[in-house]
């Protein structure tokens, strides 16, 4: 799984974390996530060498995320994924170090405070990632659309356009409960200015669609060896004594 710099110098608030049930505080001022994705904001689909991103329009307040744990609206500029090799790991958060195969990142930036992702990113309270987990289960039909786009971004910088995908048939039925906490991007520049939303309810995806994501690579076309895009997640920091909320009890 990708390491990279296994800490950053005076991080305190780093992510992926293990979510420990028993020790997340409720609290009754959590509101339900109000979400309002427009599927026309969606542009394309891209391979960046660790995972596959879609990418929204986010030059207007046209898809976006407020309430939940947030006090300002922020826009959706893209969502991705991270999985592992087998279906017995690959999520890079875990609750009560349960992991599950893959878990899905929808990215937010603060845009009643911010004019781009740029800025939102280096501010304490620039950016919102919801954070989904993925079991193996039934096929799950609104992301087979995604799945059929990804044979055209087998290698790392290849890209193709992708139109009218709502997001929200992402998320699980279930959204007013989730654990909030504040911690950081768990890929380079892994700035401290998340606000993580972790759906406590999954999606299910079959076996055969979480294979496809299996069959993307890390490498360009042009390099000799192509290594197989797998265990794209990092392994969880430590809570240096942050609270976890949950919003059910
Ligand atoms: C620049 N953006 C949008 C991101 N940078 N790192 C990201 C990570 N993949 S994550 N997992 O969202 O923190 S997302
Ligand atoms: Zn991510």
């Amino acid at each position: 799984m990708w390491q990279g710099p296994l800490a950053v110098p005076g991080g305190d608030r780093q992510s992926p974390i293990d979510i420990v049930v028993r020790k997340s505080v409720f609290d009754s001022k959590l509101k339900p996530l109000e979400t309002e994705y427009d599927p026309q904001t969606c542009q394309q689909i891209w391979n960046n060498g660790y995972s596959f991103l879609v990418e929204y329009d986010d030059t207007t307040d046209k898809s976006t995320l407020k309430g939940g744990p947030l006090q300002d609206k922020f826009r959706l500029c893209q969502f991705h994924f991270h999985w592992g090799e087998s279906n017995a790991w690959g999520s890079e958060h875990t609750v009560d170090r349960r992991l599950f195969p893959a878990e899905l990142h929808l990215v937010h930036w603060n845009s009643d405070k911010y004019s781009l992702f740029e800025e939102a990113v280096m501010e304490d309270n620039g950016l919102a990632v919801i954070g989904v987990f993925l079991k193996v289960g039934k096929r799950h039909e609104g992301l087979q659309k995604l799945v059929d786009a990804l044979p055209a971004i087998r290698h790392k910088d290849s890209i193709v356009e992708f139109t009218r995908f709502d997001p929200g048939c992402l998320l699980p039925a279930n959204t007013d409960d989730y654990w909030t906490y504040h911690g950081s991007l768990t890929t380079p520049p892994l700035t401290e200015s998340v606000t993580w939303i972790v759906m406590k309810q999954h999606i299910e995806v079959s076996h055969d669609q979480l294979a496809v994501f299996r069959s993307l690579l890390f490498t360009s076309a042009e390099e000799e060896v192509q290594k197989s895009m797998v265990n794209n997640f990092r392994v969880q920091q430590p809570l240096r004594g942050r609270t976890v909320r949950s919003s059910f009890t």
